[in-house]
């Protein structure tokens, strides 16, 4: 049911809501030492707690300001979820977030919806340009979200030219506690303005106003919900000011690439599935690929290779380290010289020329230089070298929470590239979970294609200059999997690289 069409709601229902509602911020937070010490803390960049609204200032990891008790009316605020929990949400799901969120707030106009952006307009806006002196003007955004279990919306810095104060209105069920998930967590930065870890952890509660400046390094995030019972439902939008020079954002170093590498044939020829050798399979794959630019190749491995791989990649922990930052991705790696030596052969088997053949005999990219060297150089145990063709290889680990997404700054976003993806466990592995490779085209929503993990499996994708590709966030969900986790061992070849 919409709010415009009132038809289907009884009479003293309807009454309640054609009438214009009113609501303000509790009075508490108009007195004039709260401001004034709010002020006065928010300037100089320090902490202020008020006792009688249990309102908080803080300066760390970057301004931020929690006002409990926010409206006045109890009543008021039951009507307002009420409108919110009629709005058609859509959904919005890409590399950094899964939740539902309503239109722009300024094209609805029930009478609760309505009432709060007059609060915020007519009493909230004049009351932050005091506490914060920043040049604010009168534009304001806001959505309702909706969190469910499992949504999220990853490390992020809300940064838009004009956006100065971002801020969230909680509307939660009074129930909400730590184990439901759903806080906002504040991360701190690096010397290089990049995310480090989570330094305070906002719990959600009704009622609750929370404004933080945003700057180059406002960086927070939503964890992801747990409760499958209950809704994090909030209001969250900006308040803006005359655009603000922002500094560069900083670009990561390239990871280095390397050559191809030789391999003893023997070795080769006994790690892969000899169905992968014959020259027709290749032939018939290639053409697969050159239409489609996409390949999952199952049973890569003879199975007693493929178990011990699987079995050294699993057993040891105290390889594996994070790879951050947050706001670019969430994984675990292991150093090549930490790998298991099962796994260090396999990854020398992947940088290897016998590698490089077969794969441009699979693909028919160009892969390796010799002219002489073609798909049969494979099959023949020829050992041509390639000169020019370079790549890229890392064993990683996904598990719940772990991802990658998108960013402007990727130093390899722009290259043509041969994305390889062994899979190692994810035995049926549910999408459901996320923790699938989905390529997209730059600037586009739509995704071209996307990859599961499945054991044993070996994708290949053809990255042109406009694809970008991503890692959906795993979730929760994949705590009630038969696997809860998979490894990569992944790979990216460059024809020309220079
Ligand atoms: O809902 C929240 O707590 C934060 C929302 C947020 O960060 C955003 O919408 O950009
Ligand atoms: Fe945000």
């Amino acid at each position: 049911m919409s709010f415009t069409d009132l038809t289907e709601v009884d009479e003293p229902r309807r009454k309640a809501l054609k009438t214009a509602k009113v609501a303000n911020l509790d009075k508490a937070y108009a007195t004039a030492a709260l401001k004034s010490n709010f002020a006065t803390a928010f300037l100089s960049k320090s902490r202020s707690k008020d006792d009688s609204t249990g309102a908080e200032v803080y300066a760390s990891p970057f301004r931020h300001v929690s006002l409990p008790g926010f409206i006045d009316d109890a009543d008021f605020i039951d009507d307002l979820i009420a409108e919110l929990q009629s709005l058609d949400m859509q959904d919005k799901n890409n590399d950094l977030y899964k939740f539902k969120q309503s239109v722009e707030l300024k094209h609805v106009n029930t009478p609760c919806i309505k009432a709060f952006r007059n609060v915020l307009q007519g009493q909230v806006l004049p009351w932050l340009h005091d506490i914060t002196a920043f040049p604010l003007n009168n534009k304001i955004d806001m959505f309702c979200s909706n969190y469910d279990y499992t949504d999220t919306l990853l490390c992020h810095d809300d940064e838009l030219e004009e956006r100065h104060i971002a801020f969230i209105y909680y509307l939660v069920p009074a129930s909400w506690s730590k184990e439901d998930g759903g806080t906002l967590d504040l991360f701190d930065a690096d010397d290089k303005g990049q995310p480090n870890s989570i330094v305070k952890s906002i719990l959600p509660v009704q009622n609750q106003f929370v404004f933080f400046e945003v700057t180059p390094a406002s960086f927070h995030q939503v964890s992801e919900v747990l409760t499958e019972e209950k809704t994090r439902l909030a209001i969250s939008g900006w308040f803006h000011g005359p655009p603000i020079a922002r500094p560069q954002p900083y670009t990561e170093p390239a990871i280095p690439i390397s050559s191809c590498g030789g391999i003893e044939e023997m070795v080769f020829f006994d790690w892969i599935n000899p169905v992968y050798i014959s020259q027709e399979i290749q032939n018939d794959i290639r053409e697969r690929f050159e239409s489609e630019s996409e390949l999952e190749l199952s049973d890569f491995l003879k199975d007693e290779k493929y178990e011990e791989l699987v079995a050294a990649m699993q057993s040891d922990d105290r390889a594996w380290t994070h790879r951050g930052p947050p706001n670019k991705r969430n994984y675990d790696v292991c150093k090549a010289e930490n790998l298991p030596a099962v796994a260090q052969t396999f990854a020398q088997i992947l940088r290897s020329d016998a590698m490089f053949l077969l794969l441009s005999s699979m693909t028919g990219l160009q892969l390796h230089d010799n002219p002489a060297a073609d798909a049969e150089g494979v099959a023949n145990g020829s050992d041509a070298k390639g000169d020019t063709a370079k790549c890229r290889v890392e064993a990683q680990r996904f598990q719940h929470g772990s991802y990658t997404l998108l960013h402007d700054t990727d130093p390899h976003a722009g290259e043509m590239a041969l994305d390889l993806v062994f899979f190692l466990g994810g035995a049926e592995w549910s999408m459901d979970c996320g923790g699938y490779i989905s390529y997209v085209a730059k600037g586009e929503d739509d995704e071209l294609l996307s990859v599961s993990p499945a054991p044993n499996s070996l994708a290949l994708v053809y990255k042109d200059r406009e694809t970008l590709r991503f890692t959906k966030h795993i979730n929760h969900r994949v705590t009630k999997a038969k696997e809860p986790q998979y490894c990569t061992i992944a790979a990216s070849y460059y024809e020309n690289a220079d």
